[in-house]
């Protein structure tokens, strides 16, 4: 696992431009090598500003041959604005030439996988499964997190069972502290199959966590603290959310 870079930017405007251009260049560098790309989105508002920038500027990227996954997602209809998948969408997914098949949502509360959000989690993990790497152990390119004051990402959230997981990619989760309370997300075994993670996180209300974090903290008490990408983890943080390194 990597340890911490940390690149600081005037406001979250700049810092999105530039994780959407190290996502191009790492994106386009994928596709050199190996033919596709894999990435994970993250829902949030600096994490939604950087698919608006990507949207902006893809570069060289061929979308035709990027799967796309998310990080979490809140267990909700299909159309709902809330969704992580809806404003991925509305942001980026809508507006560039992405191949369908290869856009990997998590299960709604009203689609066929409704009444049990375990086998809706469990499906999710197949999707991931079925995109293995040769010696079955799926990697993903980029995976970027929102992180929230408390220092939770995805939806795992402090002092949970869902941080503490240490198995299972992909879990349901039914009592999140914020709501909704329904939730499908990633793991941290999962996060640390990403080459790259990466953290867009900006304000000063993400200080106190970021430098947590960064420093060390425990997961349990700062669920950021446990996701390290295999090659890279870079905190791209605005001035506020730096303020306290
Ligand atoms: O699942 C959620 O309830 C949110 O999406 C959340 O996880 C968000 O990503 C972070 O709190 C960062 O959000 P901001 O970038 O808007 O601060």
């Amino acid at each position: 696992m990597s340890e911490p870079t940390v690149r600081t930017f005037p406001d979250s405007a700049a810092l999105s431009t530039a994780a959407a251009a190290a996502f191009v260049d790492v994106v386009v560098a994928a596709q050199k090598e190996r033919g596709t790309a894999s990435v994970v989105l993250t829902g949030g508002g600096t994490g939604i500003a950087t698919l608006k920038a990507l949207r902006e500027n893809s570069g060289d990227v061929d979308w035709s041959a990027v799967h796309v996954f998310f990080g979490d997602e809140r267990f909700l209809p299909e159309g709902d604005g809330e969704r992580n998948y809806v404003q991925a969408r509305a942001a980026l997914l809508d507006h560039v030439p992405v191949d369908a098949d290869l856009v990997h949502a998590m299960a709604s509360s009203d689609g066929p996988l409704r009444d049990d959000i375990d086998v809706a989690a469990a499906t999710y993990l197949q999707a991931i499964a079925a995109f293995a790497a040769p010696d079955g152990e799926p990697t993903f390119d980029i995976h970027l997190l929102g992180m929230g004051g408390e220092g939770h990402i995805n939806s795992l959230f402090p002092h949970t069972d869902a941080v503490r997981e240490s198995e299972r990619l992909v879990i349901a989760v039914t009592d999140s502290p914020k709501p909704p309370p329904r939730r499908i997300t990633l793991t941290l075994p999962a996060v640390r199959r990403a080459r790259q993670v990466w953290f867009l996180v900006a304000g000063e209300e993400k200080a106190e966590a970021a430098a947590a974090a960064i420093n060390g903290a425990s997961a349990e008490d700062w669920p950021s603290a446990g996701a390290k990408g295999i090659d890279e983890t870079v905190w791209f943080l605005d001035e506020a959310a730096a303020s306290q390194l």
